[in-house]
């Protein structure tokens, strides 16, 4: 059986994925029929699967990514679902969408990465040390290939197109906001509040304002292509089977709406309903001797007095200096050179 009956079949598009960790011989693309309309699908690579309508309008390009760590898999759960219902004509295709998992050996492993952080290597740090060019690398590459072609294919956001990419991940720890956004920084450009409501209607209701550029998937998308993204922390990270389906049938819901309505109506916005922070501090590892001085079930949003220092590193020691300066993302067992946590403080979206 080729593999498109396969997948016409069993709609199985992660298992696909897994059976072949380290990429395809060649891409290839079949067509579905459903109640008279045709959708073209085409298999890129390893984890890397496109969905577009045949002879129909649309006027957004959306991306969902997923896996980009391997570990987190609530986000591969929701996107192999969408993915199955898409190929078995269940769920309706009006808009272009194309989903990434992100990092496949890693997803096999059940790791966060392989060799490398993947989602450090974006906006072209890939190719930083040409010495090192492991399989996360070469991925990184290609992902971003990948996105800017798809986006430039569905055309250009002159014409009033809407360019999406939502990079869905779970936390290490728990938090006190279970599920939260980073927006990347998009260099001073007022944020989106149709955006924001989306995400506010996925029940993601606390957001993190990026005021730096990175070497985040997301940033890369909102820099380089000009689209709303965003990193989507749905929860904490859990295996495989583990997962709770109530925790995420906000986002599953509006996912589903993005892809299969013309115009989705989220609401209006009250940002008296969001938690809005911006980000502080970025505090990076540089010494072997890099300790973190508090236990490691302290949630993230968790704040410390002024003056608490959160971690040392060799002689230098990092103090919390503003009032209600929290936490995000702390791990101390990251490569030197590498982002060993974040400090957010409470802000305000301007007008
Ligand atoms: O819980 C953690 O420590 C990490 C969860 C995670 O993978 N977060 C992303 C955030 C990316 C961003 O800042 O936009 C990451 O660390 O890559
Ligand atoms: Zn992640």
């Amino acid at each position: 059986m080729d593999y498109s009956q396969q997948l016409l079949e069993n709609g199985d598009f992660l298992s696909f994925t897994r059976n072949n960790p380290d990429g395809i011989q060649e891409s290839f693309t079949f067509y579905l029929t459903n109640s008279n309309q045709q959708t073209q699908v085409s298999i890129l690579d390893t984890g890397v699967i496109c969905f577009e309508p045949v002879d129909m309008e649309t006027n957004r390009d959306i991306v969902l990514s997923c896996g980009v760590h391997g570990n987190e898999t609530a986000p591969i759960e929701i996107c192999q679902q969408l993915i199955k219902e898409l190929l078995q004509g269940t769920l309706t295709l009006k808009q272009r969408v194309l989903f990434l998992f992100g990092n496949p050996p890693a997803i096999n492993l059940g790791s966060r990465f392989v060799e490398e952080n993947l989602n450090r290597l974006f906006s072209g740090a890939h190719s930083d040390d040409i010495g090192l060019a492991n399989q996360e690398r070469k991925r990184a590459k290609a992902l971003e290939d990948y996105v800017r072609e798809f986006f430039d294919q569905g055309g250009s956001i002159a014409d009033n197109r809407q360019r999406l990419h939502y990079d869905l991940h779970t936390a290490i720890r728990g938090s006190k906001n279970d599920k939260f956004a980073v927006y990347p920084f998009n260099h001073g450009k007022p944020r989106d509040r149709q955006q924001l409501q989306f995400l506010y209607a996925s029940g993601v209701n606390t957001i993190l304002l990026s005021n730096s550029p990175t070497t985040t998937f997301s940033y890369f998308s909102v820099n380089e292509c000009c689209a709303h993204a965003f990193t989507v922390e749905l929860g904490k990270v859990r295996p495989f089977g583990e997962n709770n389906p109530d925790d995420f049938v906000q986002i599953n819901e509006t996912l589903r709406r993005l892809i299969s309505e013309d115009e989705p109506d989220f609401g209006e916005l009250d940002p008296d309903k969001l938690n809005l922070f911006e980000i502080y501090k970025t505090i990076n590892r540089h010494e072997e001797n890099f300790v973190l001085n508090f236990a490691d079930d302290v949630q993230n949003f968790t704040d410390f007095p002024v003056g608490y220092v959160l971690a040392n590193d060799g002689d230098t020691a990092h103090e919390i200096t503003q009032p209600g300066e929290a936490i995000i993302f702390p791990n101390a067992d990251v490569a030197l050179g590498q982002r060993a946590l974040l400090t957010v403080i409470p802000a305000k979206l301007s007008a």
